[in-house]
């Protein structure tokens, strides 16, 4: 479903309204960081998307941000290496774009399919940097200057069911899903006080360029619709609206929350399970 959200309202005639905000979101060139980067302009606000690479998709999310009226600019950065190579260098990149970044949205993420007896210690450290410290620490760097210049700021990490649910060859990407979650508790619990809230959007399932190779194959859609209550791998797009409420003056009290966009697969019992049970 198309997000409506009138670019022109103002936060206070319209608590759904991001306009005035300012949003850096990583892996914003593509997939579910696109469709965050584009929902967040059509609620009003402007962005700066980072990504691996300066390619046609990263193009083509920035002009679908810019069409509905706002300021979006691209920055290109690897993330998936220690902090200490690229923290620094990125805000002082985004400094030199736009000034007054408010929001920041840390979705930048990879999976590698290895079964756990064959994972390696290099493979899970690329995971581990790319999905879980990286936004560690550049939600640090900005909060460090939010707390100092008293801003309210908003933070969004993209969780994943796969931090509620188990696969045996997503170990070392459950562990980085599972960790955002406690992460975002644990951000809540230090920034809540300082008026800084922080948040996660956990997609189930959605067709992005990462996952799309998986799902054309059939036999994983099926599986999906099978065991998702609402039957659907829907486009990435379909995590936009989540992402809009959890920045918006809207979830003014949601705090520490991971809110699950999976059409229900989290909360439902396999449906092969029996339907006979006693009582
Ligand atoms: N697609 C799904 O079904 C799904 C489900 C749950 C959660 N997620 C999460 O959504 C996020 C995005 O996934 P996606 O499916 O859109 O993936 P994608 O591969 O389509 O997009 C990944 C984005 O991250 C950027 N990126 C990748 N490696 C990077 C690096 N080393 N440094 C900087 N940027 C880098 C890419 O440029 C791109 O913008 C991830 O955190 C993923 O775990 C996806
Ligand atoms: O985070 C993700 O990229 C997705 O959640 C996937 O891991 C799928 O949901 C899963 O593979 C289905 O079984």
């Amino acid at each position: 479903m198309a997000l409506n959200l009138a670019a022109s309202n103002s936060p206070a005639s319209n608590p759904f309204s991001l306009s005035g905000r300012r949003a850096l979101v990583t892996g914003g060139t593509q997939g579910v960081g696109a469709a965050i980067a584009k929902s967040i302009a059509m609620a009003g606000g402007d962005v700066i998307i980072v990504g691996l690479r300066d390619d046609e998709r990263a193009q083509e999310t920035l002009q679908a941000c810019r069409q509905t009226g706002v300021r979006a600019e691209l920055l290109v950065a690897d993330l998936a290496v220690p902090p200490d190579r690229f923290v620094d260098a990125l805000v002082r990149d985004v400094d030199t774009l736009m000034h007054g970044i408010d929001v920041l949205v840390n979705n930048a993420g990879t999976f590698i399919d290895v079964p756990f007896l064959e994972m390696d210690f290099e493979r899970y450290q690329t995971t581990m940097h790319l999905n879980l410290t990286a936004g560690y620490f550049l939600t640090q760097a900005l909060a460090r200057r939010w707390v100092r210049d008293h801003v309210a700021g908003r933070v969004l990490f993209t969780g994943s069911i796969n931090g509620v649910l188990a696969e045996p060859d997503h170990t070392a990407y459950d562990a980085s899903k599972g960790a955002v979650a406690a992460l975002v508790r644990s951000l809540c619990v230090a920034l809540a006080p300082h008026g800084i809230r922080v948040n996660s959007m956990a997609p189930g399932l959605v067709q992005t360029p990462l996952t799309r190779p998986a799902i054309d194959q059939g036999s994983v859609n099926a599986w999906m619709q099978l065991h998702t209550p609402n039957g659907r791998v829907p486009d990435a797009d379909a995590c936009g609206g989540a992402a809009v409420f959890l920045l918006s003056d809207a979830a003014e009290h949601v705090h520490g929350q991971t809110l699950l966009v999976d059409g229900g697969m989290s909360v439902w019992q396999q449906p092969d399970a029996p339907d006979n049970w006693p009582g």
